[in-house]
């Protein structure tokens, strides 16, 4: 069968997008994982952090399914869901939508320029809880907000929320940030152990300048990324009840693949989270595979988007000198 997809990322975190919509290509479970796991292998020849499968909805413009690297359903992907909201809002020529998720309706809609030239999308993170059985967390207590897990660190205070996918947030100083403290403890809770049975994105925040922070993500079902939007936002919020931001106030959010912009919003004892940046196509191309085999794909054609890519490579530069400048 010959599959046509489009490579999106947000912030650079990338993800190949097959659209489902008009039912001449469709899935089971199983070939949903073992495709994503062939395709995003950074040794094969595409390579991506995971799949967006856009497909119909009865109660939306559109569905969104996300898959890990690895194989692994996530509930939600917030750089994904730009690159959907882009790729469903172009396909479907309307620039407000609702798109559908595991647990939620999310509105996102094309917004002003984050950047010169940069198509951008704002899309609705939520829900949030802090209930550690919503990630799930086996811990004794129902929150787990700035307080320390003995077994990860003796020094560090986390926060965990899902968003609704499961985080793990700690605001750092810099020179935690460059040692190799995140990888141990993100590589101890994504592996075989007792505290997070599903895994959890692990993140680790600094704060740059007022209203300015960093933040780097090791993701579950795939590593270190350039940038993971559910955690972003995730992350705004845990600075927002520290007291380093404040809610209803645009966050700018620095990562390794660029920068977007958060803004929480409370209401009535619940949260919810604008994210804000680019939806960025990076190609369009057309595979052959045999569903029996997918490793073994075959690119029939690629399109390279090379505008897209020169002028997104202008925030990237941006992001980074303004990191340099500002990490203590
Ligand atoms: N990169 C995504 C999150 C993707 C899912 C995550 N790895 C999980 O397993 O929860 C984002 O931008 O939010």
């Amino acid at each position: 069968m010959n599959i046509e997809l489009v490579k999106c990322h947000g912030s650079g975190n990338d993800f190949i997008i097959i659209d489902e919509m008009e039912g001449d290509i469709s899935f089971n479970e199983d070939e949903r994982s073992s495709l994503a796991m062939a395709l995003c292998s950074r040794t094969s020849l595409l390579g991506a952090d995971g799949i967006l499968f856009v497909m119909p909805s009865e109660q939306s413009h559109a569905r969104m399914r996300v898959f890990n690297a690895d194989g692994s359903e996530a509930s939600m992907c917030g750089n994904g869901l730009r690159c959907v909201a882009r790729y469903a809002s172009d396909k479907l020529r309307k620039s407000k939508l609702i798109i559908e998720t595991m647990k939620a309706n999310l509105a996102v809609e094309k917004t002003e320029e984050i950047f010169d030239g940069i198509p951008t999308f704002k899309v609705e993170i939520s829900p949030v809880s802090f209930n550690v059985k919503d990630l799930p967390l086996n811990l004794s207590w129902e929150t787990l907000k700035n307080e320390r897990i003995v077994e990860l660190s003796d020094t560090l205070l986390f926060t965990a929320l899902a968003v609704p996918n499961p985080h793990l947030v700690s605001i750092v100083e810099s020179d935690v940030l460059k040692s190799s403290v995140q990888k141990d403890i993100a590589t101890l809770v994504n592996g075989p152990n007792d505290l997070f049975p599903d895994g959890v994105n692990v993140s680790f925040v600094h704060e740059l300048k007022k209203g300015h922070i960093f933040v780097r993500t090791f993701e579950r079902g795939v590593g270190f990324t350039n940038a993971c939007g559910t955690a972003m936002s995730a992350s705004s919020l845990v600075t927002c009840l520290n007291g380093l931001n404040e809610t209803e106030k645009e966050i700018s959010v620095y990562n390794d693949g660029g920068m977007v912009k958060c803004m929480v919003h409370q209401q009535n004892g619940r949260y919810q989270i604008d994210l804000i940046g680019n939806g960025t196509y990076e190609y369009r191309a057309e595979i052959e595979v045999n569903p029996a085999d997918f490793q073994n794909f075959k690119l029939v054609n690629k399109e390279i988007f090379e505008e897209e890519t020169s002028k997104y490579a202008k925030l990237q530069e941006y992001a980074k000198q303004f990191v340099s400048e500002h990490m203590k």
